[in-house]
């Protein structure tokens, strides 16, 4: 499918985004952890999100999915079943990296594969101390997926241990955790700053000992104490997704005239740099009706049109907008000077290398874009317009889309099917804002 973008229309209006994709991935897998009867709303109904749902199933979890309510019912990982086929992730290194760590603890034998695009994504930053915790795990040679999981016998238990990551990850930190359920001693992980840490509120929700904290100089550091007992089913209404939010956020502030409201978003710190990012570029962002929903901060956001400065992204900010750099980038292709990425070397191991290939496609509209190692220059204020590819990257593909709503001339995204990856309703709901968008096959 080709997504057509004409450009100059404002966007006005009250809008509703699809429940976070981070917890969503969570609640599905921590219910299926946990022993009994969960129920979810306001869940993720998505390609990533199916992924992990049909891989709880082939462990012998029910489940049921409608209207965006999620109920699950798990006998518990101790008894789950063993998988008769790979479980295939698709796309998604979160339901991948995720269900190692709780096939770790379970020790059932399992495969976790994906598609080609997962199969290229570094999978040794979880193997390597998974094996060090006594997983019996391997990767495919090159260290990818597949990941093969034999079985562990169930008296033996895996060793409690402290791990430092190179990296910030909240992928390869819940995985270590959720391994850490079957350990006979305490996990730890050291980050070098903190990722989002939602995997952190839910099991604390769910009564797992956890503590965590900051160390000086911004490092953080999380350890959990294995549960004697089954855990809790869960019960809570997922956030609206900052992540979807953003796109949002970056058209709203480029188109003139726009007035966007978005009710009901996910406002986790950890999650919101790029906030931080375009309110210092500009942006005119305002907050209201803050309010706790399922352990997680939430608020109703309000973007205005403004004019937008050069935004420059460095440091610890990178972590906590690392999904945000494809809506950053639309926004940056509107403002005022050159706007620049560093420190984000982690861009190259997502759904695409999103550094070379945002790059690649700015310059196929017409954009000027300059590469670097660990990030990216974009100059603001040049007449987009033209057909652009989204490299299989639903994050990629939403961004174009916006850029080219304050283009010059039409933007067509070619394979723009990929946005349902995280946001089915992502055309729907510019549609409804008053953007001319269409689709055509
Ligand atoms: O834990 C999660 O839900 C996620 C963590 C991030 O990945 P990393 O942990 O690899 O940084 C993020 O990019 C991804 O979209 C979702
Ligand atoms: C990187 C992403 O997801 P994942 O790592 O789960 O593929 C994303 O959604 O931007």
């Amino acid at each position: 499918m080709n997504l057509i973008v004409s450009p100059g229309a404002p966007l006005r209006g009250e809008v509703r985004i699809p429940g976070d994709k981070s917890i969503s991935h969570r609640a599905a897998l921590f219910a299926a952890l946990a022993e009994g009867e969960s129920l979810i709303e306001n869940f993720l109904d998505s390609g990533v999100t199916r992924a992990m749902l049909n891989a709880l199933t082939a462990l012998g979890v029910t489940w049921r999915l409608e209207d965006e309510c999620l109920e699950v019912r798990s006998p518990g990982w101790r008894r789950w079943k063993i998988p008769a086929e790979p479980l295939f992730c698709g796309n998604s290194a979160t339901t991948l990296r995720l269900l190692a760590g709780a096939l770790a603890a379970a020790g059932i034998p399992a495969v976790l594969d994906g598609t080609p695009g997962l199969r290229r994504r570094p999978m040794e930053r979880i193997v390597d101390p998974l094996r060090a915790m006594g997983v019996p795990i391997t990767a495919a040679e090159g260290g990818g997926a597949p990941l093969t999981l034999q079985a562990r016998p169930a008296e033996s238990p895996l060793r409690g241990m402290s791990h430092t990551l190179a990296v910030a990850s909240a992928q390869v930190k819940t995985c270590l955790l959720l391994a850490g359920l079957a350990a006979d001693a305490p996990v730890e992980v050291v980050e070098p700053t903190l990722s989002r840490d939602h995997t952190e509120r839910m099991l604390k929700g769910m009564g797992v000992a956890l503590e965590d904290a900051r160390l000086p100089g911004g490092a953080a550091w999380v350890r959990l104490h294995p549960p004697q007992q089954p855990l809790p089913p869960l019960r809570g209404s997922i956030p609206g997704d900052f992540s979807a939010a953003a796109f949002l956020l970056a058209a709203a502030s480029i188109v003139p005239g726009s007035d966007v409201l978005i009710r009901g978003v996910g406002l986790n710190p950890t999650r919101t740099g790029l906030l931080e990012t375009l309110r210092e570029m500009g942006a005119r962002i305002e907050i209201t009706h803050r309010r706790e929903v399922f352990g997680e901060p939430v608020g109703d956001v309000r973007v205005q049109a403004s004019a937008l400065r050069a935004g420059r992204v460095q440091g610890e900010r990178v972590v906590a907008m690392i999904d945000e750099f494809p809506a950053f980038a639309a926004a940056a292709l509107h403002a005022e000077g050159i706007s620049t990425v560093r420190d984000a070397q982690e861009l190259r191991y997502k759904e695409s290398d999103r550094i070379a290939a945002l790059v690649q496609e700015v310059r196929r509209l017409g954009g000027i874009a300059e590469e670097h190692p660990d990030g990216f220059d974009l100059s603001g204020g040049a007449a987009l317009g033209g057909t652009v590819h989204p490299h299989g990257d639903h994050r990629l593909a939403m961004a174009l889309a916006v850029a080219g709503l304050a283009g010059v001339k039409s933007v067509i995204i070619e394979q723009a099917e990929i946005m349902a990856e995280s946001f089915p309703d992502f055309v729907a709901t510019l549609q409804a804002l008053g953007a001319q968008v269409k689709v055509t096959p």
